[in-house]
């Protein structure tokens, strides 16, 4: 018995868009509640939302039963951190601010057991190999590790070719809030020249042969990126609804604003 079949790996490769939503609430309810929802990949965030290695864990379990492909971004790509990861279950990771081949040639050695990498064993305690029951999960569990790669910075675009190269990368990811900020767009990922960056990413990484993605936090945005034929699209983020959704009811409601609404910022 093998260890899980990465569906969304397999995925990536058939050539239909997957979209995805960012999970940052950072609460295995609320994963479980939008796991309901039909994504084809979840992102739960690592980075940018107040998870650590327990949180991470309860939402996984709470994603377990959906379709859904989580998709777990670490706050730094170190080898204990992907160790730890991997083995409570990730099978697909997302890693921010790959710069260079080397990096990610690191990178994908930290998921890989030896000879092909340095991934500690401890499948016996893990929830990856079902507990250790998932007799042939050392000798499986490598082929359906999905590695995607962030580029994120001005160096991290020069890079796309030599990164897109390395075997181990699966797909890279292009961010463009960070990339906004490296090119002095502080805020404004929206900027002409931030958005012809995005795009000149997304089209190399499409001619790499790699999988090409990024988050798009607008509709108009998603089409845009899709008509390039991005390859994962996230297409929004669980705090945004939230936040857009509660002030258009009190809208509704209070059209003046409420108290908090007046000058909070959101
Ligand atoms: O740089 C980016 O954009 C991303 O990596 C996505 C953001 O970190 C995400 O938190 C949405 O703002």
């Amino acid at each position: 018995m093998p260890a899980p079949t990465n569906v969304f790996k397999q995925r990536l490769k058939g050539g239909s868009a997957q979209i995805g939503l960012w999970v940052a609430l950072a609460n295995p309810y609320s994963a479980e509640v939008v796991s309901g929802l039909g994504f084809d990949w979840l992102l739960i965030d690592g980075e940018h939302a107040p998870n650590d290695l327990p949180l991470l864990l309860s939402q996984l379990q709470a994603m377990a039963r959906s379709p859904s492909h989580p998709v777990v971004r670490l706050p730094i790509g170190e080898a204990w951190l992907i160790k730890q990861v991997l083995d409570i279950g990730a099978q697909t990771l997302l890693i921010p601010m790959v710069e260079s081949a080397e990096q990610a040639r690191e990178l994908v050695r930290a998921t890989r057991y030896p000879p092909h990498g340095v991934r500690g064993v401890g499948a016996a305690l893990a929830r990856a190999s079902g507990f250790n029951q998932i007799p042939d999960y050392l000798t499986t569990a490598n082929e359906e590790i999905c590695l995607l790669v962030q580029i994120e910075t001005m160096k991290g675009l020069a890079a796309i070719e030599d990164i897109a190269a390395i075997e181990g990368v699966d797909g890279l990811f292009v961010g463009p809030s960070d990339l906004a900020a490296d090119m002095g767009h502080l805020g404004n990922p929206g900027h002409p020249d931030v958005r012809a960056a995005v795009d000149d990413g997304l089209n190399r990484i499409k001619a790499s042969g790699k999988a090409s993605g990024t988050l798009a936090t607008t509709p108009d945005l998603a089409d845009a990126v899709l008509a390039l034929g991005t390859d994962f699209v996230a297409v929004g983020t669980d705090v945004s609804l939230l936040m857009r959704g509660g002030a258009e009811l009190l809208r509704r409601f209070k059209p003046e604003g409420g108290e908090t609404g007046k000058g909070s910022g959101y």
